[in-house]
C-alpha cells in the first residue's frame, strides 16, 4: 500500500485542487492531505474560510482518504504520524524539492518528494484569482450604484 501525502491551503475549492489531488492519488494507493492552518499561511493572504471548514471540505472529496489540519508550529510533526511514502508538491508551491527531501532525511523520514504539474484547462483555477474577481465585481457594482444615486 503506497501512501501519498498532498498539502495546501484549499481556501475556496476549485477544479485545480481536484486536478492536483487526483494526480497525487495516482502516484499511489491512498491519499492523505495536510490542510494548512491559518496561522501558518504567511506567504500569501490568510484564508477566508476557517480551518475546520476547509479540512472538512477536503476530507469529503471522493479522491481523499484522510484530511487533517497541519501543525501550528512544525510542518514535520504530522509527517511523523502519517508516514507517507510519497509527498506530492503542487506546481506553484514554493518548497524546493531537494531541500525538503534532505530535511526529511535529517529527521529519519524517507518519503520521496515529487512535483505535480498544473492544470491549464480551467480559466479560474486559483483561489487568489477568484477572490480578485469577486472584489473587482463588488467595486464595479458599487461604482455603478454611486453613478445611479448621483
Ligand atoms: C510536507 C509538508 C508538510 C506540511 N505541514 C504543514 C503543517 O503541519 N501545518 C501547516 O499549517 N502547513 C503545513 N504545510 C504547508 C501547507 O500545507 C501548504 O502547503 C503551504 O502553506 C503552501 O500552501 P499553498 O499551496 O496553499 O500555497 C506543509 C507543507 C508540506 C509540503
Ligand atoms: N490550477 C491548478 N492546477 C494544478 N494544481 C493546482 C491548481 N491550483 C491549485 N493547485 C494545487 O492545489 C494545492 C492547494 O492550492 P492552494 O490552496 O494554494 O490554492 P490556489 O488556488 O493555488 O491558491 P492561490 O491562488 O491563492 O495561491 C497546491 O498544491 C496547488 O499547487
Amino acid at each position: 500500500m503506497v501512501r501519498v501525502l498532498a498539502t495546501g491551503t484549499f481556501d475556496l475549492l476549485h477544479p485545480g485542487h481536484i486536478f492536483y489531488l487526483t494526480k497525487a492519488k495516482e502516484l499511489g494507493d491512498e491519499l492523505y492531505v495536510i490542510v494548512a492552518r491559518k496561522s501558518m499561511v504567511k506567504h500569501k493572504p490568510k484564508p477566508v474560510i476557517p480551518d475546520e471548514q476547509r479540512v472538512s471540505m477536503v476530507g469529503s472529496l471522493a479522491v481523499v482518504d484522510k484530511a487533517v489540519l497541519g501543525s501550528e508550529s512544525d510542518i514535520f510533526e504530522p509527517i511523523r504520524e502519517i508516514k507517507p511514502d510519497i509527498i506530492a508538491i503542487g506546481y506553484d508551491q514554493t518548497f524546493d524539492i531537494g531541500e525538503l527531501q534532505s530535511e526529511l532525511h535529517k529527521r529519519g523520514l524517507h518519503a520521496r518528494v515529487v512535483r505535480v504539474k498544473d492544470s491549464r484547462t480551467c480559466p479560474l483555477c486559483s483561489t487568489g484569482k477568484i477572490i480578485k474577481k469577486i472584489i473587482e465585481r463588488c467595486d464595479q457594482e458599487s461604482s455603478e450604484n454611486n453613478k445611479r444615486i448621483r
